[in-house]
């Protein structure tokens, strides 16, 4: 017997109607051929000037998609500092036998998640395939992930057999006996809207499994607190099996391949150019850069410089945007000496510095928080200091102060990430803070800086031992990343669509925003979204940024016979 046919939830237009006639297999290909994604040979007339707010990739990404897609319309980029790339930044320190180059920000780029083909698309464009370190699938760097817990490292497991034997590791308690309950658990009421991961996690499992190990994923990704992040932002589509399914068990029996509708169609437009690109990139699990992650910032600055559209302004601060209901134009201290009138202009500063910015805020973008965390990169002459080899490890929220005195959030392994490309010694990341600093004052901050070396060392000396205890680091590296992550709070989805609604009413979507305080704080998330806006701008000539952020989903569902 065939199953009912699949359904198109929450699409709920023609196109659906006329998608649900056809055959399952078809379905998510037909919504992406469907949706027009094609770019205008002209941008849209009402563009005449861009300006674009923030150098770090947002601000790159916007630029350089914008200098594709509109390229006779002049586009200027200003920076408030006197470099781009943001939080993206490769540092070259020198000690007694050589130098060591340290990641401050992101290293690693994933090739598969939903925004991923974007950021190759951009690196096969930009010619950097050569650069690429590619870790594929069965390097320690990709399988051999730990989390300290709550004095040792427990090991995760990367398979079904050492699933069964990490039962008995102490971060294991209490979270296998709480996954098969979960599928007879009644679902949640419709007036939840949303909840915290945390929240979520203990109705539906159990609270070790909150606590101890999906708290310290979320720190290796927002610095965030458990039980302040959004589970609807985060994990749309956990949270939509309990809703449609009643269960997450449930879901995962129906076996219905959901995916939102616009990650088909992102992904639907460079499918057909990459394909070659990707196909060589068969078991690659996650790739960085030979030179680091400034590669790709460096590559895309050399190819704005040599654009005829735009414009490049550093050491530009921005105080006030303007706005006359036709041009933009902006006040700054430093009075730089370009042409700043725009008929549209991008934001891609965190949310609520945008705020700041505008004729009066935009409450909705000025409740983002963000969170900053320390990181501390550390070398050490000898190759092999770490017992293990692997990515590194997290620490949970639940790991006693006697084991992470200064509350460090994980540590990368970046030796083993790099390998054969980077120096011969132990290269290390820590990262400290996060959601645990939340709300200390500035002086509190600087001081936690100024002790930031002696504070990861401390760190590995407890966590890690062995050769840590007798060896100093031969070269450091530090900073203080203020707000460099924005965190996805509970409601986050209601705050972006009343955004939306406040942006298009005010500048009738002549003002957009771009970054990591929206849809994903991943360089690759802050990729897409620059080339979603620059898409929409040159087709319609307006948008905010902020479309697509309730997502709509096109479901494929198994065929039983
Ligand atoms: C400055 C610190 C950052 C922390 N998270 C992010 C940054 C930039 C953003 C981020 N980190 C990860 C993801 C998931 C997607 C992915 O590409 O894998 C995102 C959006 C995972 C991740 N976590 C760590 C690393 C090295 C990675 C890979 C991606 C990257 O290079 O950033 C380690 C780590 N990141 C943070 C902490 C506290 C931490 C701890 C070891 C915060």
């Amino acid at each position: 017997m065939l199953h009912p046919p699949p359904t198109l939830s929450a699409l709920r237009s023609s196109t659906a109607r006329r998608l649900l006639r056809r055959t399952p297999t078809t379905l998510i290909r037909r919504v992406s051929l469907e949706a027009d994604n094609s770019i205008p040979d002209e941008p849209h007339e009402s563009i005449q000037s861009i300006g674009i707010i923030g150098g770090g990739i947002s601000g790159l990404a916007s630029a350089w998609y914008l200098s594709k897609f509109a390229p006779d319309v002049p586009v200027t980029l200003i920076e408030k500092s006197g470099r781009l790339g943001g939080w993206i930044r490769s540092k070259k320190v020198g000690h007694e036998r050589g130098t060591v180059r340290f990641d401050m920000g992101p290293r690693t780029l994933r090739p598969w998640s939903s925004a991923g083909l974007g950021t190759l698309d951009m690196i096969r464009q930009l010619d950097l395939q050569d650069e690429m370190v590619l870790v594929p699938k069965t390097a320690p760097a990709a399988k051999e992930r730990y989390i300290y817990y709550p004095d040792r490292l427990n090991r995760l497991p990367s398979s079904i057999p050492t699933f069964f034997t990490s039962l008995r590791l102490p971060i294991m308690k209490g979270i296998f006996t709480s996954l098969i309950p979960e599928y007879f658990k009644p679902k949640r009421p419709a007036t939840l809207t949303d909840e915290s991961v945390g929240s979520f996690i203990t109705r539906r499992f159990s609270r070790p499994l909150a606590e101890n190990v999906v708290s310290a994923a979320l720190h290796g990704i927002y610095a965030g607190d458990v039980d302040k992040l959004s589970m609807k932002s985060l994990f749309p589509k956990i949270w939509r099996d309990e809703e449609k399914h009643g269960s997450i068990g449930k879901g995962l029996i129906a076996r219905e391949k959901a995916k939102p509708i616009d990650d088909v169609v992102f992904n639907d437009a460079l499918r057909i150019p990459n394909r070659k690109f990707m196909w060589g990139l068969r078991g690659v699990v996650m790739y960085c850069f030979k030179q680091g992650m400034e590669t790709l910032t460096k590559a895309i600055e050399r190819d704005l410089r040599s654009s005829e559209n735009v414009t490049i302004v550093t050491e530009a601060e921005v105080d006030k945007i303007k706005w006359d209901g036709e041009y933009f134009s902006l006040d700054s201290p430093s009075h730089f000496a370009t042409p700043h009138k725009f008929t549209h202009l991008i934001s891609t500063l965190p949310a609520p510095y945008t705020s700041r910015l505008l004729p009066s805020p935009v409450s909705p973008l000025s409740l983002i928080p963000l969170t900053t965390v320390l990181v501390v990169n550390l070398y050490y002459h000898s190759p092999s200091l770490l017992p293990i080899t692997g990515f590194g490890y997290l620490l949970p929220k639940t790991v006693p102060a006697s084991q992470n005195p200064h509350q460090a959030l994980g540590v990368i392994f970046d030796s083993d990430v790099y390998r054969k490309f980077d120096e011969p010694g132990t290269k290390l990341t820590v990262m400290l803070g996060g959601h645990h600093w939340d709300g200390l004052s500035e002086a509190e901050l600087r001081e936690k800086e100024e002790k930031a070396v002696e504070m990861a060392v401390e760190t590995l000396r407890i966590q890690v031992g062995g050769g840590f205890v007798t060896e100093e680091p031969a070269a450091v590296n530090k900073g203080l990343m203020r707000g460099c992550i924005p965190q996805y709070t509970v409601g986050h989805e209601e705050r972006c669509i009343q955004a939306r609604g406040e942006l298009e009413e005010r500048f009738g979507g002549r003002l957009a925003v771009v970054g990591s305080s929206y849809k994903g704080v991943g360089v690759s998330d802050c990729i897409r979204m620059a080339r979603e806006l620059a898409v929409k701008w040159a087709r319609e000539g307006e948008g905010t940024g902020l479309e697509d952020v309730e997502k709509r989903w096109a479901v494929r569902q198994r065929v039983v016979w």
